[in-house]
C-alpha cells in the first residue's frame, strides 16, 4: 500500500480542492491519522498562513504544525533553483514528507497551484516530486469553459505526460458543463485507453461563485454592515443605475447590489427587497466611489433587524464591475458550507471504493536516486559509526568530510600529519572545524607498535619480518586497515589518491573474507537519471571463472536487497540466450546455472546483452519469457576489463553518480574509490560504509 498520494494539476483553478478535501474525508474514513502536504506553497504576507493548508488542519483538525506541512514558497524555489540548486529542494522536499511520513498512516500530499506563468517548469517541479516520493498520483483536469474535445485532449495529454514518470491512480476531469457530462464521459471512453480510472464532477455553481469575503478582499473594501455573514455567496452581480422601481425587478438570488454610495434609494430598496417575500435574497451591496450614505441613511440601516454586507470601495462603479467579474473563488477554513459542499460533491462523482482499494494495492517500481541517497542517510544516522579516511589531505576528501560531520552522520579520523590537514583546509577554505575530527599521523601514533607486532603475528607465514610490518603500518592504507581489524574504528574508506591494489591488499591479508565467501568482489551503485542500478564486479576479480562469477552475482544481489534495491539479475555477455558463441558466452551460462541451484527463488538471466537487460522493448524482443530482461537491476560483468570500463563510460556519459566500488564479502567493511572520484561520491560511499558498519 502506498503511505501517501499526490494531487497534481496541470493548469490554474482546476478546483483541485474539491478533490483535496475529497480525499481527506475519504482517507479518514480508512485510518485515523492522515498527514497533509504541500511540498511548495504560494509567497505569503509575514504572519499569514497558506489557506489550503489552514483549511486543511483546521476543517480535519489534524494535529500537525504548520511549519512542518509545507517546504518552501514559490520564490524560495525560484531562487533556489536560479543558483543551480534543484537538488537541494528535492532533498529537502523528501525529507520533510518523509518525516510526516513516519507519523502518519497516510499523507495526503498537494501539488502547486499553477496560478504564475512558467506553467511547462511547474509540471516538470511536480512530476519530479511525485516520482522522487515514490507515491501515486491523482491529476486534476479543468473543464471549465471548455468544449468535451478540448477536455478529451487535455486528459490524454495529462495522463501521458505523467505516466511517462510516475504511477498515475487516476484522473479527475471537474467543473463539467452538468449538460455536457454524459457525452463527455463518451468521447473519453472512445479516445482513452489507458486502464486508468477516469471521473468526470460537475460544475457545481455555489464553489464557482466567490463569497463576499473574497471580493471585498480583492477590492480592498471598508466593510460596513455584515461583516458576519460575509460567506455570503455572490451568484451573480449587477449595477443599480437606473430608478429603483426598475431596478429591484432585474434583483435575482444571490444578486451582488453594485451602486454610488449616495444612491440611497437603491440601498434601501434592495435591503428591503432581500427581506421581502415577493423578491429574491441578495448576496450584498457594494458601494463605490468611495461614497457613503448620509448618516440619517447609516442610521436607518443600522436599526434594521436584517442586513446584507454593505462594503464600500474607493473605484469607480466600472472598475469595480469588472474586478468583480474577475474574482476567483476560493474555500476558507470558515466557509463550512463550501468545504461540505465539495466533500459531498466528491462522494458523489467518485468511486470511492474503488480509489481506496487502488490505493491499498498500489506498488511501486519507481527507485530513484535522491530517494536512494535519503534513505542512505536516515540509515546511517540511526546508528553513529567511526569511519577513518587514509587519505587524510585530499581537498576532496576534506570537502566530504566536512559535510558528513556538518550532517552528524559519522565520526571521523583522517590519517595524515595535522599542519598539512590544517594548511589545506585553510588553503580551499573547507567549512570543516578539526576540532570535530580525530587526525592521526602514523608513526607519531601512540598505537602504532602495537600495529606493527598484530601485523608480524598475522602476516609472518607469509615471510613478514618486524622490520618489514613496520614499513607496512607506515603506509596510511596499512594503518587504517588495522584500525579497523583492531576495533579503533568501524570502516575505512579510501582511493581516491591509491590505486585499488594498494586500498584493498591489507584487507585481503589481514581482515578476510566472511565464512563461506570465497572471493571478495565489489559493485558500484550507479545513480542513473531515474533509477539506482547495480553494477559487480567492476573492481577486483580480473578474469573471474564461473564459480567465481556465481559467487559474484549473489553477493552482488544480497548487498542490492540490503539496501533497498529488489534484485533483478542480468549475467552480461555479448549473447542474449543462445544469439551468440563462444567459450565467454558459455562461462556466464554456467555461472547462471550455479546461481540458479543455489538460489533458487532468486530472478536471474543470463546469458543477456547490456540492451537487451535494461530496456524494456528490447528485451522482450529478444527474450520474450524472461522475468528480467528489460528490468535488470543488478548487472554482473563477465570481467573486469568490462566491469571498470563500462562504469566509467556510463559515469562520464550521463553524469551519473557512482557510490563505490563497495566491497562484498570482508569481515569488516572496507570501502574503495576511484581516483576520479568526486568529494559526492566520497560523501555517500562513507555512508555506504556505516551502514555496512551497523549491520556488523
Ligand atoms: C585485488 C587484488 C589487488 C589482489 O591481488 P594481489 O595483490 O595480487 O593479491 P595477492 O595474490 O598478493 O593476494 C593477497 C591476499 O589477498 C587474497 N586475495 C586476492 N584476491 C582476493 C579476492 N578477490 N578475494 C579474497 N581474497 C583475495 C589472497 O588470497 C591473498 O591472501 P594471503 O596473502 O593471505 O594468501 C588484485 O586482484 C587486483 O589488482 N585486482 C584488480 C584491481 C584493479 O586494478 N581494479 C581496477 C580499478 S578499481
Ligand atoms: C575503481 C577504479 O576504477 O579505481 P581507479 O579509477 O582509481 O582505477
Amino acid at each position: 500500500m502506498s503511505k501517501g498520494i499526490y494531487v497534481a494539476t496541470v493548469e490554474s483553478n482546476s478546483g483541485k480542492s474539491v478533490v483535496v478535501l475529497g480525499l481527506m474525508r475519504m482517507l479518514l474514513g480508512k485510518t485515523a491519522k492522515v498527514g497533509y502536504f504541500r511540498p511548495i506553497i504560494e509567497d505569503v504576507e509575514a504572519g499569514k498562513r497558506d489557506n489550503h493548508i489552514n483549511t486543511v488542519l483546521s476543517y480535519f483538525d489534524i494535529d500537525l504544525n504548520y511549519k512542518k506541512t509545507y517546504a518552501y514558497t514559490r520564490s524560495q524555489v525560484l531562487e533556489l533553483y536560479n543558483q543551480g540548486k534543484s537538488g537541494e529542494v528535492l532533498d529537502e522536499i523528501i525529507k520533510k514528507y518523509k518525516s510526516l511520513e513516519e507519523r502518519f498512516d497516510l499523507v495526503l500530499v498537494e501539488g502547486t497551484d499553477f496560478s504564475h506563468e512558467n506553467s511547462s517548469l511547474e509540471l516538470d517541479i511536480n512530476m519530479l516530486i511525485s516520482k522522487n516520493l515514490g507515491i501515486p498520483v491523482i491529476i486534476v483536469v479543468n473543464g471549465d469553459k471548455k468544449d468535451n474535445k478540448e477536455i478529451v485532449d487535455n486528459v490524454q495529454l495529462s495522463h501521458d505526460t505523467f505516466k511517462e514518470e510516475v504511477d498515475v491512480l487516476s484522473i479527475i476531469t471537474n467543473k463539467v458543463e452538468i449538460d455536457s457530462i454524459s457525452n463527455l464521459k463518451k468521447a473519453l471512453k472512445e479516445r482513452i485507453n489507458c486502464g486508468t480510472n477516469i471521473t468526470v464532477i460537475p460544475k457545481i455553481e455555489s464553489l464557482a461563485n466567490p463569497t463576499l469575503k473574497e471580493i471585498a478582499q480583492a477590492l480592498d473594501a471598508k466593510v460596513l454592515f455584515g461583516k458576519d455573514m460575509l460567506n455570503n455567496q455572490v451568484q451573480n452581480s449587477g449595477v443599480g443605475a437606473m430608478q429603483l422601481r426598475n431596478y429591484i425587478t432585474k434583483l435575482k438570488e444571490g444578486s451582488l447590489v453594485i451602486t454610488s454610495g449616495d444612491r440611497a434609494d437603491i440601498i434601501l430598496g434592495a435591503l428591503q427587497a432581500n427581506i421581502s417575500k415577493n423578491y429574491p435574497k441578495i448576496s450584498g451591496i457594494v458601494l463605490t466611489g468611495n461614497l457613503l450614505p448620509e448618516d440619517s441613511i447609516l442610521k436607518l440601516i443600522e436599526g434594521l433587524s436584517s442586513v446584507v454586507p454593505i462594503i464600500s470601495v474607493n473605484d469607480g462603479t466600472f472598475n469595480v464591475t469588472n474586478a468583480i467579474g474577475k474574482v476567483k473563488s476560493r474555500i476558507y477554513a470558515e466557509n463550512t458550507d463550501k468545504i461540505s459542499t465539495s466533500i459531498s460533491t466528491f462522494e458523489k462523482y467518485v468511486d470511492t471504493e474503488e480509489l481506496s482499494n487502488k490505493l491499498i494495492t498500489f506498488k511501486s517500481d519507481i527507485f530513484t536516486p535522491r530517494m536512494f541517497q535519503y534513505n542512505l542517510l536516515q540509515r546511517a544516522l540511526k546508528e553513529k559509526k567511526h569511519i577513518v579516511l587514509p587519505e587524510g589531505s585530499d581537498e576532496r576528501v576534506l570537502r566530504a568530510a566536512a559535510r558528513l560531520i556538518d550532517a552528524h552522520v559519522v565520526d571521523l579520523t583522517l590519517i595524515g600529519e595535522s599542519n598539512k590537514i590544517k594548511e589545506q583546509i585553510e588553503k580551499f577554505d573547507i567549512p570543516l572545524n578539526t576540532k570535530n575530527i580525530s587526525i592521526v599521523s602514523p608513526q607519531k601514533s601512540p598505537h602504532f607498535e602495537d600495529y606493527v607486532n598484530t601485523f608480524y603475528e598475522l602476516r609472518k607465514h607469509k615471510d613478514v619480518n618486524l622490520d618489514m610490518a613496520r614499513d607496512a603500518m607506515a603506509d596510511v592504507s596499512y594503518f587504517a586497515t588495522m584500525m579497523i581489524h583492531k576495533g579503533h574504528a568501524d570502516g575505512m574508506v579510501s582511493g581516491a589518491i591509491h590505486t585499488t591494489a594498494h586500498t584493498l591488499r591489507p584487507a585481503l591479508q589481514f581482515i578476510k573474507t566472511k565464512p563461506n565467501v570465497n572471493i571478495v568482489s565489489s559493485v558500484f551503485f550507479m545513480c542513473l537519471e531515474d533509477r539506482v542500478s547495480v553494477f559487480g564486479d567492476c573492481a577486483i576479480n580480473p578474469n573471474p571463472n564461473s564459480e567465481q562469477l556465481a559467487e559474484i552475482a549473489i553477493s552482488s544481489a544480497e548487498s542490492a536487497k540490503n539496501f533497498g534495491i529488489e534484485p533483478k539479475v542480468a549475467m552480461l555477455s555479448y549473447s542474449s540466450g543462445s544469439s551468440g558463441k563462444g567459450e565467454d558466452v558459455e562461462r556466464v551460462r554456467e555461472a547462471t546455472e550455479i546461481v540458479k541451484a543455489k538460489v533458487p527463488n532468486l530472478k536471474i538471466e543470463g546469458p543477456i546483452q547490456y540492451d537487451a537487460a535494461v530496456d524494456m522493448r528490447i528485451g522482450k524482443s529478444k527474450l520474450p519469457d524472461s522475468e528480467v530482461a528489460g528490468q535488470a537491476s543488478v548487472l554482473i560483468f563477465p570481467d573486469l576489463n568490462t566491469g571498470n570500463n563500462t562504469y566509467k563510460a556510463v559515469q562520464r556519459e550521463t553524469g551519473a553518480l557512482a557510490i563505490g566500488p563497495m566491497l562484498q564479502g570482508l569481515n569488516k567493511p572496507v570501502n574503495d574509490l576511484s581516483r576520479g572520484c568526486t568529494a559526492d561520491d566520497i560523501y555517500s560511499t562513507v555512508i555506504i560504509t556505516a551502514i555496512q558498519a551497523q549491520d556488523q
